[in-house]
């Protein structure tokens, strides 16, 4: 290391010592260090004067440029990143679609009507077709350093790299419970966490390859972005998928200055390639920025981070129930707010839920899974339930579950326009192809004028009807309330899926002709709860004209709780995440219906 970087033994002792954490937090405070072949360099003063240029050495501050420096990716080919990204979140192939139609069937123009301001393509978009096509896997702009070059970054060093766990350990073991150090010893970390200090702490680069827009209102675009990354490190053979809950990083320079902005990613690995979806905020600093880049452009991404280690979040596991009994009911724990430190913008990694990979999975079951999800999201807030219904759709193919044994996944999603839908046909097609597992209930505050369905904001009637029809709850011993209650017939005509079309008609007419909910769950379900006898009711929660609370089964064995799920448990939970005035009333609405020990709030 001292030969290559002219450095006498007796001046590297007594450099001073850096750990990434500390690199990171002198970059985002505007120093321009890099580190190569363990050295701190700052290269605030060479930068300008560099012969490669200075747009090569801004895009690399703050990471290892070793491989850059001594040209060790040779004549490489860029990273082929399509082999690992599916096509969007997963279609379950094996299974059939039903007769099934889609309630934003006749809006699909709404959903796919991209912004056309201009027939003709941007410069922009035509500079982007051209790097696609030509430029986009050809190898970096490389360059071998002189011995001339090496003696420059020698009068540039400042400081070299700590010799803790963080700096050694580069290859990941499996679920990255451990992870090995370059001398090949297995390095215990924290088993209960997915999240790898190697890989969340060290920022890596990478490059923009496509640019999508995945709703459809040109004035509030939301955008997927595809970044591949730069330099794999071929030793980390690893690539662990992004888990519900992960979220990532991203660093880039925004008008000379250093802007960090996280990001739920939903596809892919930050070893290869990853996709996120951003919303352009018509004054958003960051997304803004983003938007602007043209395909090629770099970033910097590091993560994944656990999104309920970062902010005050209800995470609770839940304890098996005895079926016909309220599922949304037993909880004990409770996972206090976990500081984060705004200035390294690192966390706490020991804070994570005793045995759940992240916090957003089902702590009690073998493969994280939740027997019943209600997720309750507005607009970008979809992205966290994007991940959820791709892990439970997933698993669920993969275990070729039978009907009965289904996960069900709920999700009623607000949105402003049917514009504003984000993957509003995707999430469409999964619906309708989850063979019931999986139920869209959209409401709009600015809907069109013949839309039916759920319109308003979400508020605590209209969450109290989703919750029982979604169950399955005939409520008709509280006929009065029902009738009161318009939301039922919305929420029928706003749910995506509808098996059959007919039974669901006739549901309606039932409903108008003797305003008592008729409505039975679309799916055959064994779940008692699809048709509970008169003691199994299913209470929402306190009511003002009833005291009645849930019903808390009396026979639950404690031990079951951490015995995996059994055949006949059911584990359920309630997932928020939107902008802060619909989390606030959701969450002030859960509360008052008795959930708040059962819903994990995303801030
Ligand atoms: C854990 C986590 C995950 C996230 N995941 C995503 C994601 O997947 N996709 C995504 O688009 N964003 C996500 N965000 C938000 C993201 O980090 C940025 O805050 C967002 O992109 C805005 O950054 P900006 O620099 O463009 O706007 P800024 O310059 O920071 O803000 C400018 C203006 O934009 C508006 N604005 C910014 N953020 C919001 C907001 N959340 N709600 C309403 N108005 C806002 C406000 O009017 C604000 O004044 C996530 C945030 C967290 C903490
Ligand atoms: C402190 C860090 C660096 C120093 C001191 C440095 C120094 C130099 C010097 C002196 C040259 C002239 C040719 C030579 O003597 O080899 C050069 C050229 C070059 N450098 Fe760097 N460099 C640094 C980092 C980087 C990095 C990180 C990259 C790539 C990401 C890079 C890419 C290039 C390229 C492409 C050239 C060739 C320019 C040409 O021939 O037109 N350099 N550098």
């Amino acid at each position: 290391m001292l030969v290559h970087t002219h450095i006498n033994y007796e001046d590297y002792i007594k450099l001073p010592e850096f750990t990434w954490e500390e690199i990171n937090e002198r970059v985002q405070r505007g120093a321009f260090w890099v580190v190569c072949n363990g050295l701190v360099v700052d290269i605030h003063n060479w930068i300008y004067s560099h012969p490669g240029g200075s747009q090569i050495l801004l895009n690399v501050i703050g990471t290892d440029i070793t491989n850059d420096f001594n040209n060790t990716h040779k004549n490489k080919k860029f990273e082929d990143v399509d082999e690992d990204r599916p096509e969007a979140l997963l279609i379950p192939k094996d299974i059939p679609s039903g007769n099934n139609s889609s309630v934003l069937a006749k809006y699909v123009n709404h959903l796919q009507g991209k912004p056309t301001l201009s027939r003709r393509l941007s410069a922009a978009q035509f500079i982007d077709n051209i790097n696609v096509k030509y430029y986009l896997r050809e190898p970096l702009a490389q360059h071998t350093h002189s011995r001339f070059a090496t003696q420059k970054m020698a009068t540039l060093v400042i400081g070299k790299m700590s010799d803790d766990v963080s700096e050694k350990g580069l290859l990941v073991q499996g679920d990255g419970s451990s992870y090995r150090s370059l001398d090949n010893e297995p390095v215990e970390v924290n088993k209960r966490t997915s999240v790898n200090p190697v890989k969340t702490i060290k920022f890596n680069r990478y490059k923009l390859i496509s640019k999508q827009m995945v709703n459809a209102n040109a004035n509030y675009p939301v955008m997927r972005f595809t970044f591949s990354i730069v330099h794999r490190n071929e030793k980390d053979v690893s690539t662990e998928k992004f888990l519900p809950g992960h979220y990532i990083e991203v660093q880039s320079r925004v008008n000379g200055q250093i802007a960090i902005r996280s990001y739920t990613p939903l596809e892919g690995c930050l070893s290869k390639s990853f996709s996120i979806y951003v919303k352009i905020y018509p004054k958003g600093l960051f997304s803004q920025h983003l938007n602007e880049q043209l395909i090629g452009y770099e970033i910097q991404a590091r993560g994944p981070f656990d999104v309920c280690e970062r902010h005050k979040s209800y995470f609770v596991p839940t304890k098996p129930v005895s079926r016909g009994a309220s599922v949304l009911s037993q909880s004990k724990t409770y996972i206090p707010y976990a500081p984060y430190n705004k200035l390294t913008g690192t966390l706490s990694l020991t804070k994570a839920p005793k045995t759940a990979k992240t916090a957003l999975l089902n702590p009690d079951s073998l493969d994280g899974c939740w027997d019943e999800l209600y997720m309750i999201a507005g607009g970008t807030g979809v992205t966290p339930m994007l991940q959820l219904i791709k892990y439970h759709l997933e698993r669920s193919t993969k275990q070729k579950s039978e009907p009965g044994q289904y996960k069900q996944m709920h999700l009623l999603f607000g949105n402003r326009k049917i514009e504003d839908v984000i993957d509003g046909i995707l999430l469409e097609e999964l619906a309708s192809s989850s063979r019931g597992q999986l139920t869209v209930t959209y409401c709009f505050s600015d809907p069109p004028s013949d839309w039916e369905g759920l319109r308003g904001r979400i508020n605590k009637d209209m969450i109290q009807a989703w919750m029982n029809l979604m169950r399955g709850v005939i409520l008709d011993s509280n006929t009065q309330l029902m009738a009161e209650n318009n939301n039922y017939l919305n929420i029928l005509q706003s749910h995506s899926v509808r098996r059959d079309t007919n039974e669901q008609d006739k549901n309606l007419q039932k409903y108008e002709e003797s305003q008592i909910i008729p409505y039975t769950y679309p799916f055959p379900r064994e779940d008692p709860l699809a048709q509970p006898d008169d003691d199994s009711i299913i209470d929402m929660g306190p009511r003002p004209e009833s005291k009645a609370s849930t019903r808390i089964p009396k026979d639950i064995d404690p031990d079951l709780a951490n015995s995996g799920r059994k055949d006949n448990l059911i584990q359920g939970k309630i997932v928020v995440s939107g902008p802060p005035d619909m989390v606030f009333t959701v969450e002030q609405a859960l509360v008052e219906m008795g959930f708040s020990e059962n819903m994990i709030i995303l801030h």
